[in-house]
């Protein structure tokens, strides 16, 4: 029934004309924005006017997503680029090649993430939901910065998760999850614990860039099913529409008052919310923090085109 689901609790302290507003003229690229809740974001832009870069894996799910998009919204500035995040060298040529062709990109939006339910490595030899979720955000957000920078207003909305937030502390130690068990959720918690240091180390590097990553609620969508078939079960009834999962991302990506909070901070339901329990065993050192921006960089580099 409607009052399991923890959004309808939550949207009580929404402002509603908070996301009353335009994005004409305004230019968006949105990561796996195919399926669940990208596709829900890529919809609610489209419809607000704005222009959307869909960056998907898949070409015929990409062009079909972009159909039903334009179809629902009216909405023709709504453009395809194929592009697997997990293949680095790809990431490099994609985010340069985009950054010469177009003039603007106000906000980038990373919302592609992946679990992966055995050890596999891509082309460069990087576990792929690292070369994804890490790797992959950290090179499209890192060669993107100066032409999102040059942009009106602008942002990078990241997807984290308040559960990994518990459960995973920083570890440097094991970036490739080479060495013990290969426990696909896990290791996907520690990404989304990385995602978050990112975007507070880019928020103290970049302040005219308004940075936030933020957790979605449980949501309906494919990755859930496919890798926690059993918490899927047990929990569908309390599970969020990819819409209601997209509000707080739209939020941040859309709204004035988000861009009053500071920069770099973990949100649900339009809220700032720690990124860890108070007292909790998950803080990181400073150091550490900054050792894997500097792992992140030199791994970049080495795959970064001429
Ligand atoms: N669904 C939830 O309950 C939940 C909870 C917390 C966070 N999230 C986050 O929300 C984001 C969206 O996930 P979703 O739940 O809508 O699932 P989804 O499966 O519907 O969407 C995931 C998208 O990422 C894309 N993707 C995965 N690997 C990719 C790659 N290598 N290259 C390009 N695209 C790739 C997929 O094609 C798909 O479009 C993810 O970052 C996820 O971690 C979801």
């Amino acid at each position: 029934s409607s009052c399991r689901n923890p959004y309808l609790a939550a949207s009580k302290h929404f402002v509603e004309k908070d996301l009353e507003v335009s994005a004409a003229g305004r230019v968006f690229m949105i990561t796996g924005a195919n399926s669940g809740i990208g596709k829900a974001t890529a919809l609610a832009i489209a419809k607000r006017g704005g222009t959307v870069h869909m960056v998907c894996r898949n070409k015929d799910k990409a062009e079909e997503a972009r159909a039903d998009i334009v179809k629902e919204t009216g909405n023709k500035e709504v453009y395809v680029h194929v592009l697997d995040l997990s293949e680095t060298k790809k990431v490099w040529e994609f985010a340069e090649g985009f950054k010469k062709k177009y003039k603007t990109l106000n906000v980038l939006v990373n919302n592609a993430g992946a679990i992966m339910n055995q050890r596999e490595v891509n082309a460069e030899g990087l576990e792929k939901s690292f070369a994804t979720n890490v790797l992959g955000v950290f090179i499209l957000t890192k060669s993107l910065i100066p032409l999102i920078e040059k942009s009106l207003d602008p942002r990078v909305v990241s997807h984290g998760v308040l559960w990994g937030m518990l459960v995973q502390k920083l570890r440097i130690g094991n970036l490739q999850s080479d060495r013990g068990r290969f426990d696909g959720t896990m290791v996907y918690a520690q990404h989304k614990r990385q995602q978050v240091v990112l975007t507070e180390q880019w928020a103290k590097a970049h302040p005219t860039i308004h940075f936030s990553v933020m957790h979605p609620g449980w949501v309906d969508t494919p990755t859930v099913a496919n890798a926690m078939p059993d918490f899927h079960r047990s929990m569908k009834a309390s599970l969020r529409s990819p819409e209601q999962g997209a509000d707080t991302v739209l939020w941040l990506a859309l709204s004035e008052a988000a861009t009053k909070n500071p920069s770099g901070r973990f949100y649900q339901d339009r809220r700032v919310v720690p990124a860890h329990l108070p007292l909790a065993w998950t803080h990181s050192s400073p150091l550490e923090e900054q050792k894997l921006m500097a792992l992140l960089e030199d791994m970049a580099k080495t795959f970064q085109p001429h």
